[in-house]
């Protein structure tokens, strides 16, 4: 038996490990490298599911991580809503709000991916409510008691529009929204909530220029439609950029902007889930800079490769009229914070942005070569940096596809039923895109 494998027995005994790739080394990891307990080094383009901007082991991570600063953080841990730090400010203002989205200059930090979308459904349903019952209105004896019967109209029956496909997480509102897999959601109960449909586009994007602009008017039809029919319910639509976790489906900058001016007109809020496509891996910081719309997002979310989680905003209302209605007891967490603004620094002082951009163009013409006369089809992501996908026919030359590339020293993902997708570091550069692609052609037998 290998050391990986006792391991995983051993451990498997106290945690379930069944979704296990391997036991890593992360003290022998490095950079783009993920390193097993065999001692196995993997080209890691997977890097933990979309969420190592810097690679393993980053010396400027690891400094701040012995700093005294990130001491205190961690062994004096503070309930941000009650008791916040006295460097909290800075250390957002020098990280995460300077990362902010264009014309979103607030934030509320949160504790997960999940955490975050829920937060700003939360947030969007209470403005919804201060809108109908007008501003300095107090709340109705009968909304505090029926709320503490889970009934309108203190809780009143609101929703969110989320597109087929989509991942937004797997707490209780947010996996009402997510409609990826049915695995995430068997006997879990969920918030009758409306989906509709996201576009199914075709490759190569050149080829199928009408019937992808058809599908993308079909979708934004029905998304109008179901807005009707909900009659006024639906406070807000959460979208991904790219839907990640669902096979990496995209759609063009005009869908999103005619999604944008679409909720405008009907009065829905929009929240874009940058969990996954945050932070630079597409080629911009924010992957929806890629759709320049006219009015920004009302939310968006991120965590992942920030490490930190939280919802950004513009709109001064989207804070509740009182305290402890948004809240728990971290309402965040500064030493996250603190990694975030270290990463964000970073990427700055390395200009990883562009050069995410640059090696990402370089890669997906290889691999245009690379999969001519191979099973292979789908390749999407042009423009899009390192975010990069394909499909296989089946999940199962899928599934030994990944296999396969792992033998070779890959460690890559899946997503959707057939799809492979790319989730690289910020730091990954032209010569470990060729060391990918000699793997694929390898595997591929070409
Ligand atoms: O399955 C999960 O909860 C992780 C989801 C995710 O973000 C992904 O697979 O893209
Ligand atoms: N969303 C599932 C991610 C786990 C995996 O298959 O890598």
């Amino acid at each position: 038996m290998s050391k990986n494998e006792q391991e995983l027995s051993q451990l498997g005994s106290v945690f379930d490990t069944r979704a296990a790739y391997f036991v890593c080394n992360y003290f022998a990891s490095h950079d783009n490298y993920l390193v097993d307990l065999d001692g196995n080094e993997y080209l890691d383009v997977y890097a933990q599911i979309s969420s190592i901007a810097l690679g393993y082991n980053h010396p400027e991570l690891i400094k701040v991580a012995k700093s005294d600063e990130m001491a205190v953080a961690l062994v004096n841990r503070p309930a941000l809503g009650c008791f916040p730090s006295s460097d909290y400010r800075t250390i957002l203002e020098e990280g995460i709000l300077a990362a902010a989205p264009p014309s979103l200059d607030k934030v509320w930090t949160s504790l997960s991916g999940s955490d975050a979308n829920e937060t700003a459904f939360k947030a969007a349903f209470m403005y919804h409510a201060l809108q109908k019952r007008g501003k300095g209105t107090p709340f109705t004896e009968e909304e505090m008691k029926s709320c503490m019967e889970n009934l309108p109209p203190g809780c009143p029956d609101y929703v969110i529009l989320s597109f087929e496909h989509g991942f937004h997480g797997r707490l209780f509102g947010s996996l009402s929204t997510t409609r990826s897999k049915a695995i995430h959601k068997l006997d879990i109960p969920a918030f009758q909530w409306p989906k509709t449909p996201f576009p199914r586009l075709k490759y190569p994007l050149e080829e199928f220029e009408k019937e992808n602009s058809q599908e993308e008017e079909r979708c934004l039809e029905l998304f109008s439609s179901v807005i009707d029919q909900w009659k006024g319910r639906i406070v807000a639509f959460i979208v991904e950029p790219i839907q990640s976790e669902g096979g990496d489906n995209h759609a063009s900058p005009y869908f999103f902007q005619r999604l944008r001016e679409i909720s405008l007109e009907k009065n829905v809020l929009m929240i874009v889930d940058e969990v996954q496509t945050g932070v630079a891996s597409t080629g911009k910081f924010w992957a929806h800079e890629h759709w320049n719309l006219t009015t920004p997002p009302d939310f968006v979310t991120f965590s992942k490769k920030f490490q930190a989680a939280g919802f950004y905003f513009q709109n001064p209302e989207f804070v509740p009229n009182q305290p402890f209605r948004q809240f728990n007891t971290w309402c965040g967490d500064p030493s996250k914070a603190i990694i975030a603004r270290t990463i964000f620094k970073q990427i700055q002082k390395d200009n990883l942005v562009s050069k995410i951009r640059e090696v990402g163009d370089y890669l997906y013409e290889k691999l245009e070569t690379v999969f001519k006369s191979t099973p292979v089809t789908n390749l999407r992501g042009k423009g899009r940096g390192t975010f990069i996908a394909w499909d296989f026919d089946s999940a199962q030359e899928r599934n030994e596809f990944l296999l396969k590339m792992k033998q070779h020293g890959i460690n890559i993902g899946g997503c959707g039923d057939s799809s492979v997708r790319l989730r690289t570091t910020l730091i990954f550069e032209k010569k470990h895109a060729d060391i990918l692609c000699d793997a694929i052609l390898k595997v591929l037998n070409v």
